[in-house]
């Protein structure tokens, strides 16, 4: 696919949306009000609702670019119908992701979803190969993979051993949803839609473990062991979710361990969300919120601290759409950040963590082999 030009000759790329709620907002303020920061230029050209065009049009009206006035349709079927979409932004609720990002898919359309990708690991295998098939851009938007701070860390953690070998990893990822106040059609207490620590937020600290521990060349790319628990909560559907859930993964070949804790009922007590130490006592120390870290701070034993700064204003998501024109303007169809088989090792992960916990969705029944 070859990117669009304006009319001073300067590629653009030309994104739809498809859901128009709170993460999309966020995404398009990043996409249009944050110039500053972007290498290249990025238009909405079209937003869809799952029902309504009012509301499309009022998401259009808060969010139309310099040169042009997004068209607003009132269902995805007419989006990904329309030729000057060259790439979808899929933000509904997880478990709309899979249908959503098929549709797309199926017109030939490129796609960034939003994370989690999908509900459960056959869900996203279906689409990656889909993706494949049909030659076009897939992508998870998992966002954090994107920023610098994660590439700093690697090359501290992985090239120059900064904490040395045998290394532990430990997050602390807590945020108040107040789940329990909410009312039952929030994506935040009712399980059909998506409510769960896990699948909301425990994928970042597992994202975490993902590129530090198991990117660790010492790993080896071996999958590692898991165990996990939770504290559960019953909606009022009468399902299931997961509140506070904990999670430890072995890496038996690097000799690595991780601990995670993932709380959606209280807010952090430090900033300090996450902390890797190893066999020569430094500690490399992240701060920020687990999903748009600041500071990377290394301790040593000395006393001494080196406090690198990574902080930025804009949301942060220009990193990942930058990355993704990128892609597009290259003709590949998945993003060197996040290729597929890591939004899939990612999916069989909390499969397997869902299945030690008990913990399943409505949707799942989709791909349930009896
Ligand atoms: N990257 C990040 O930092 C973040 C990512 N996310 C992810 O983004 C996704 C959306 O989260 P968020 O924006 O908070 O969600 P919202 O609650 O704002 O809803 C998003 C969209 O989901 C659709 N939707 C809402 N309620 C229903 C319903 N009852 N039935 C069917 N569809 C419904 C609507 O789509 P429509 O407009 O088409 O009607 C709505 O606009 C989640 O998968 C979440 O994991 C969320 C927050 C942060
Ligand atoms: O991705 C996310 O990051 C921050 C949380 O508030 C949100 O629920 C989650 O979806």
């Amino acid at each position: 696919m070859t990117i669009a030009q304006n009319s001073e000759n300067v590629p653009v790329l030309r994104w739809g949306f498809l859901g128009a709620g709170l993460i999309a907002a966020s995404f398009a303020e990043d996409l249009v009000q944050a110039q500053q920061h972007h290498k290249y230029q990025h238009e909405i050209v079209a937003v869809a609702t799952r029902n309504s065009q009012e509301r499309a049009a009022a998401f259009t009206e808060r969010f139309k670019g310099s040169s042009s006035f997004p068209k607003a349709y009132g269902s995805y079927e007419e989006l990904v119908q329309d030729s000057n979409v060259d790439i979808v932004y899929v933000s509904n609720h997880h478990p709309q992701h899979y249908d959503t990002v098929k549709l797309a898919l199926l017109a030939g359309k490129g796609v960034l979803c939003e994370k989690p990708l999908t509900i459960n690991y056959p869900e996203a295998l279906d689409l990656v190969e889909l993706a494949r098939e049909k030659k076009v851009f897939f992508a998870e938007g998992f966002w954090i993979r994107f920023f610098p701070i994660v590439k700093k860390a690697q090359q501290l953690l992985h090239e120059e051993r900064v904490c040395g070998k045998y290394l532990r990893l430990f997050i602390d990822f807590c945020l108040n949803s107040r789940f329990r106040e909410l009312p039952n059609e929030s994506r935040m207490c009712n399980v059909s839609l998506g409510a769960g620590a896990l699948l909301d937020m425990g994928v970042y600290p597992l994202t975490w473990s993902q590129v530090l521990l198991f990117d660790d060349p010492l790993n080896g790319k071996n999958d590692p062991t898991v165990s996990s628990n939770a504290l559960t909560f019953t909606d009022n559907n009468d399902d299931v979710g997961d509140y506070s859930t904990a999670v430890t993964l072995v890496f038996p070949k690097s000799q690595a361990i991780a601990v995670l804790c993932t709380s959606m009922d209280r807010d952090p007590v430090t900033q300090d969300f996450l902390r890797v130490d190893g066999d020569n006592g430094v500690q490399l120390i992240i701060s920020g919120k687990c999903f748009r870290p600041q500071t990377l701070t290394l301790k040593k034993p000395d006393g001494s601290s080196e406090i690198m700064d990574f902080s930025f204003d804009a949301t942060g998501f220009f990193y990942e759409q930058d990355a993704v024109f990128e892609c597009i303007m290259k003709n590949l169809n998945e993003a060197s950040e996040i290729p597929h088989g890591e939004s899939l090792r990612m999916m069989r992960l909390t499969d397997q963590i869902r299945h030690q916990l008990k913990i399943s969705y409505p949707a799942d029944i989709r791909f349930t082999t009896n």
